[in-house]
């Protein structure tokens, strides 16, 4: 038995002993950490009626409903259709989850995290297509049996994989929760890069075009162009026409696992695509991207990471299980992309840091 098993089959020991539970929550020293743990293992076992609180919060409109300004339990019920007793049992719920607040004249106004929640343009989207991954994640153990995909979520975006690859209305509401969700993402990623400083980009699996239309703001010179299936190319077109910047985006129409990518762009980035697919398709890819670009053209990859550290259950966990789900992909750590990019030929692969890691991680590298 190595050092390490010794040491954490001690520890296990001691922290599962209901006598040293009881001991350290009763001891003034170890009773902080005893209750932050205690706090912590319910929040695991209680997290899913959490979500569904936020969710009810959500689909009623509540918090947007309160963001006009505060009201009574019943101006709630009658707002959001549901009974008296409904509506006051759901406020005192998401007040308890910091999302609404209970004002001293006893009406209902946002919480302080319901308000940060509305901030972030995407999270409600999310939130609101989460009843999917709820449905295939009800016996966990299934999902894991099966290896993954074949139920709600693999249903919803499984346009990519089909012959044709989708039409306009089979890829519409995926591709427009990537776009309200992109937010989130273009900003960490222009804060983080100055991408001034290249020519010619080009955004493999850009969606509708929305983190394009955001690097257009930022880098008024750039040229730009965009690639994703054909079908969802339309829905770019349209998007980067309607938000202002068309002329400057050229639409490329195919499919990375298929097709060689265009050259000429000194830059590519890649931004939430790798950890949709499993690893020979990731691997053909990024083999793609390095035969695509130029000497010393760039690769800027950006997507939740794995193992990223303070953001560990947004890895392994959250995107762990949403992409088995879905049927394809996993998450990777820095460290494993690095590893696939430097296989494939790339160097200089480093890490660009962004402000808010637990939805963004930024890899660079040089062919
Ligand atoms: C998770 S979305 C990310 C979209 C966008 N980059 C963003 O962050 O909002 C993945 C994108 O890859 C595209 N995609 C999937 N398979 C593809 C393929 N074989 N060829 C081209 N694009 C593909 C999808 O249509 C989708 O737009």
């Amino acid at each position: 038995m190595n050092w390490q098993e010794r040491w954490t089959g001690w520890r296990n020991r001691i922290l599962s002993d209901p006598g040293f539970q009881h001991w350290a929550a009763r001891l003034w020293m170890t009773r902080p950490v005893a209750r932050m743990r205690a706090r912590r293992i319910f929040d695991l076992v209680a997290g899913f009626a959490y979500s569904q609180v936020l969710d009810a919060c959500i689909r009623s409109r509540l918090l947007d409903r309160l963001a006009e300004g505060p009201m009574t339990s019943r101006a709630v019920a009658a707002a959001t259709d549901l009974p008296e007793a409904g509506a006051e049992r759901l406020l005192r719920a998401a007040a308890a989850l910091r999302l609404t607040e209970r004002l001293d004249d006893g009406r209902w106004t946002l919480g302080s995290d319901g308000a940060a929640l509305r901030g972030n343009g995407g999270i409600a989207d999310m939130v609101a297509h989460h009843h999917l991954l709820y449905a295939d994640l009800a016996d966990p153990l299934a999902l894991l049996r099966r290896g993954g995909g074949g139920g709600a979520l693999a249903r919803y975006w499984h346009y990519a994989e089909d012959v044709g690859q989708g039409d306009g209305d089979q890829v519409a509401p995926y591709s427009a929760l990537m776009a309200a969700s992109q937010p989130l993402i273009a900003k960490q990623v222009i804060d983080a890069y100055r991408f001034s400083r290249h020519r010619r980009m080009l955004d493999v699996g850009g969606g509708q075009g929305a983190f394009l239309c955001a690097v257009a703001a930022a880098a008024p010179a750039l040229e730009l162009a965009l690639f994703d299936l054909p079908a969802v190319g339309v829905r770019a077109r349209q998007a980067c026409d309607s938000a202002g910047c068309g002329d400057r985006v050229t639409i490329h129409g195919g499919s990375f696992l298929a097709d060689p990518l265009p050259q000429g762009y000194d830059l590519i980035t890649l931004v939430r695509v790798l950890h949709d697919h499993d690893d020979d398709p990731a691997m053909f890819l990024l083999r793609s991207i390095h035969a695509a670009l130029p000497p010393a053209g760039r690769l800027l990859l950006a997507e939740p990471m794995a193992r990223t550290r303070g953001a560990e259950p947004a890895g392994d966990a959250y995107f762990g299980l949403y992409l088995l789900a879905m049927g394809s992909g996993r998450p990777r750590s820095f460290e494993e992309i690095a590893g696939m990019a430097k296989a494939v030929g790339f160097r200089r692969i480093r890490r660009i840091r962004t402000a808010m890691p637990l939805t963004t991680s930024i890899l660079l590298a040089e062919r």
